[in-house]
Parts: structure tokens; sequence; C-alpha cells
């Protein structure tokens, strides 16, 4: 073994590991091995072992831009990342089966300098990776994506390119036309690969007419809302590549709020305010994603609000996406919040039972993946509310059995499965639990834990309860003494009734669907 190689190595993994969740550490970066440490012309090339292609190519895609920020900042500049893949055994069609094969990164793409603070702007400027990249300090590096987000626990679906920092504003090239602007769509997110189910149809019914029609439908604005994970970037980037593939002469651009914020301060700061608002006023399909993000900016939704009014006006499509119902994004304007209301605001709801199958299904076919109905099931029983996580779930599966090179079998999906709640259930404690319920439910946790019977504190101490023994461990006797001292008898009686009423009453069902959301956010 190179011990400078696996120091250097284990340096990337420290930084690694404060850049990436817990769960897609430990499936993607713990198990990997440094192989050596060369000097090589201008160059000082680490080679990582990877158990197979399929890992290779998972890394490269999510994890290229932190890789090569990563080892940049280990080895500096002259430092590069080699990869040496063990080819699996019994690939037959693989001519190299048995060997592996030394792949370097992907060239580093050029970077630009990042934005500085702005001084006048009420709000900082959202993304702390470029903060951080500015100081003379040295840094760690910046968490972009997905990955920047700190309830982030999926393994599978995160990118850490889908929203990396700006490298450079587009409407600053001079002489660039927006028809010449990357649209930044990710090409996977299609209607095709959108899997329809009761949860999403009105949504997705009202998105497709969109994207056939752009501007010329009632929807406009379109505003997809839902919880965490539930395709609602997924939908509105469908409408943008349904439209950029059939009339290449539309400008489609997706952005996210943060990054739309981040580029607009740095316009003022470098007197480019000009060309920011003609090219965005100049784009034929605009989505904005997560627009909660705009909420107590107010700079930045006086600009919004110009853009906004010249699409419209202009007959441009406006599509946008939040994590709740407008109405409820604290710190928007009025007349923000009033035009965001004018078209169509359509909700996505968490999946049942057929659509998690559908999708689990959809995935592993797109994998070229053969799963077995059981196994299959076992996960869309597993995972209730979120997507991402649901395939998230698979991939760490896929990874773990081609990591030790074992079979997809009901009892290794049980296993790694309970690996991955057990991960999760370290992170959320009774009283996160409690918290997030009296909070939801407007009700104080003194009340919760005390001897009260009152109908509503009765509701909320049950949907604690059942909350409390799905996602810890602890035992029936321990949940109800961190309920003021119940029985265990008092902690069945409210997981059943909490079982029972959802599913009979929707609008309860959906309350505790939106406490399960929120548990999910902190618990990841
Ligand atoms: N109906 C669906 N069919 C197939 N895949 C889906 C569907 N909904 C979501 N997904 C997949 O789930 C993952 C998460 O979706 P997406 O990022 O669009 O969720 P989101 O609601 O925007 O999440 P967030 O709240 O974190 O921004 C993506 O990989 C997406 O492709």
């Amino acid at each position: 073994m190179d011990q400078s190689a696996d120091r250097a190595w284990n340096e990337c993994l420290d930084i690694i590991r404060d850049n990436v969740s817990r769960q897609s550490f430990t499936t993607w970066f713990e198990p990997l091995e440094a192989h050596s440490l060369e000097d090589e012309d201008d160059l000082r090339k680490l080679t990582i072992q990877l158990p197979s292609r399929f890992y290779y190519e998972w890394i490269e895609e999510h994890y290229f831009s932190l890789l090569r920020k990563t080892v940049t900042r280990v080895l500096g500049p002259h430092g590069r990342l080699v990869y040496d893949v063990v080819i699996e055994q019994d690939d037959p069609e693989d001519p190299d089966r048995g060997a592996s094969m030394q792949l370097p990164a992907r060239p580093a793409d050029p970077e630009s300098a990042p934005p500085p603070n702005a001084p006048d702007e009420p709000e900082a400027p959202p993304s702390s990776s470029e903060a951080s990249a500015s100081s003379s300090e040295p840094s760690a590096p910046a968490p972009s994506g997905d990955e920047a987000r700190p309830d982030d626990a999926q393994a599978g679906a995160e990118g850490d390119e889908k929203s990396a920092p700006p490298v450079q504003n587009p409407f600053a090239i001079p002489g660039l036309k927006n028809a010449e602007v990357d649209n930044q769509l990710n090409d996977s997110y299609t209607f095709d690969r959108f899997i329809e189910g009761a949860c999403n149809r009105l949504a997705r019914s009202a998105a497709h007419s969109i994207a056939t029609d752009p501007g010329e439908t009632s929807f406009n604005p379109f505003l997809v809302y839902g919880g965490v994970g539930l395709g609602k970037t997924h939908l509105i980037q469908a409408i943008g590549n349904h439209v950029a593939a059939r009339d290449a002469s539309k400008t489609v651009f997706y952005v996210s709020s943060e990054r739309f914020t981040t580029e607009f301060v740095q316009s003022i700061q470098e007197n480019q305010i000009g060309e920011f608002s003609t090219f965005y006023r100049q784009v034929d399909v605009l989505i904005v994603d997560d627009v909660q993000f705009f909420g107590g900016k107010e700079k930045t939704q006086e600009e919004f609000f110009h853009i906004f009014n010249a699409l419209r006006q202009a007959g441009n499509q406006i599509v946008l996406s939040a994590d709740r119902p407008p109405r409820e994004i604290d710190g928007l304007e009025e007349r923000l919040l009033s035009r965001f209301q004018w078209g169509l605001s359509a909700d996505l709801k968490p999946p049942g039972l057929d659509t998690r199958i559908s999708i689990l299904r959809r995935k592993a076919e797109d994998d070229g993946i053969d799963l077995d109905d059981d196994v299959v099931e076992f996960i869309a029983q597993s995972i209730e509310s979120n997507i991402r996580e649901l395939e998230g779930a698979l991939i760490r599966l896929l990874a773990h059995a081609t990591l030790h090179q074992l079979d997809i079998t009901l009892d290794l999906a049980k296993e790694v499965l309970h690996d991955l709640f057990q991960e999760r259930a370290a992170t959320l404690t009774v009283d996160d639990i409690q918290r997030i319920v009296c909070e939801h439910l407007g009700i104080s946790q003194e009340k919760m834990r005390s001897k009260t019977r009152k109908r509503d504190v009765t509701r909320a101490r049950q949907i604690a309860m059942y909350f409390t023994k799905k996602h810890t461990q602890h035992s029936l006797k321990d949940i109800g003494l961190h309920f003021g001292g119940r029985d265990h008898s008092t902690v069945i009686h409210a997981n059943n009734a909490v079982e029972d009423r959802m599913a009979d009453d929707e609008s309860f069902r959906d309350t505790v669907d939106a406490i399960g959301q929120k548990l999910e956010r902190h618990g990841q």
C-alpha cells in the first residue's frame, strides 16, 4: 500500500465527508481506496480504485466537480485524479473482463472568480460555497447542486452539477444571443421518464399542455408545489426539454431562485444589471425552481416582478416551483404573490404504492437491472413519501450488490434498507419529533407531555407517537415515557388510531403527510 496515497486520499475523504450527505458518503466514498500517488511530468496523480464501471459512471456523473475541487485543494493546482476501475468478472461482453482499467477524471472546467460579497443588497449571496471560495484562506470545496443541501439524504438522485454555482453570467457575455445560452436543463428530466399517478396527474397534464403550447394556455404562470423529492424539478424541466426538442428557435432557460439571486447581486456589482434584465426578458420559457427562496429578498423580488410582467405581457411562458403553496411563502411581497396565483398552481402529493412500484421498475429498467417483484415491492412499501429517497434506496442496493458482488435478493434489500433506516433514525430524536408536530399543529410541547385529554392535544400526541415509533429505535415502553409517562398500550393505540384515520380521512392524511415531510427534511 502506498502510504502517501493513503494520506492524500484520507484528506480528500475528510473534505468530501463535509460536502455530501452521510448516506452518500457511506455508499460512494467510504469503500474506496487509494492505489498510488505519482508525479508525472507536471502532474501529481492520485489513483483510486473503483469496484466497477457502475461506480465509475455514477461518481463521474454525480461528483465530478466536487472531486475535482477536492483534489485541487489537497494536491494543488497540478493534482489529478485517476480511477483504477476493476472490470466485472462476469460481464461476458467486456473484452477486458477480469482486468482493471485506468481512466483519468474528465478534464477540468474553466473556473472563474466567484462573486464578491454584495455591499448593498440586504440579503447575503445564497451560496456559502462561493463565499468560502473567495476567501484567501484554504477552504472546503464548494458543495454544489443537491449536495449543498443539508437535508439531502438520498444516495442516488443527487447531482453535483445540477445547480453548480454560476461560473459566468450568461447575460454578461458580449454578443451572446439568448438562443446560444445553455438552457441548464437536465436532459433526463423528460415527460417520458415522469411516471404518472393520482398524486401528480393534474400537474403532469397541465405541464404537458404548457409544453405543447407555451404561453398560449391560461396556465401562465404555472406553479408546481409540493414536498421534498416529489418531482417538482423533474416536471418543470420536462416542460423545458419538451419545448427545446420541438422548437429550437425558442429560448428556454432554467434557473434556481438561489442562482437567480446570486447573479442578480453579481450583476449589480459588475454594473451589468441592464444585461441581466435584458437577458431574462427575452426568454421564451423561463423556469424558476424553488421560488420560496425569494422570501424576504426585497430587491430580488422587485427585479423578478418586473421581469415577470415583461414576460407575461409578451406572452412568454413562466414556470415556477415551490416547496409549499405560494400563500405560505414567508416574506413574499403581496404583488408578487398575487401574480404567482394568476395562472395555475398544481400540487404534487406523495405517491401511492402503485406509483412507487412503477417508478422503481422504470428506474431499474433504465439502469438495465432486472429486479424481482418482491424486492421492488419491499422497497416501495418501506419508503412512502419521497421519490428521491426511493431512488436513493434502489441505488444504494445496487451499489452494495456491485461492491460485494452479491445477487440482489429480498434479504439483501432488507439488510441494506435496515442500515439506511438506522442511519436516519440516529438523526431524529423524540424531542425533534414532538417539536415539529407541535409547531405544525400549533400546540405547546408541555401540553403534549401533560395529562390533558383535550381533543386537539390528544390528536397531536398520537401523531407524534406514531412518528416516534416509525422513525426511532425506542421501545414502545420508552416512547410512552417520553409522552408524560404513558404505558406501551397507549402507544400501540395511538399508532393504530393514526393509521385508521389516515385510511378514512383525507384531510387528516394530508396533515400527517405534511408533518412527515417536515420530519424528513430534518432527519436527512
Ligand atoms: N413521477 C416521477 N416519475 C419518475 N421519477 C420521478 C418522479 N417524481 C420524481 N422523480 C425522481 O425523483 C427525484 C427527485 O425529484 P425532483 O428533484 O424533481 O424533486 P423535487 O420535488 O424538485 O425535490 P426538492 O424538493 O428537493 O427540490 C428525481 O430523480 C426525479 O427524476
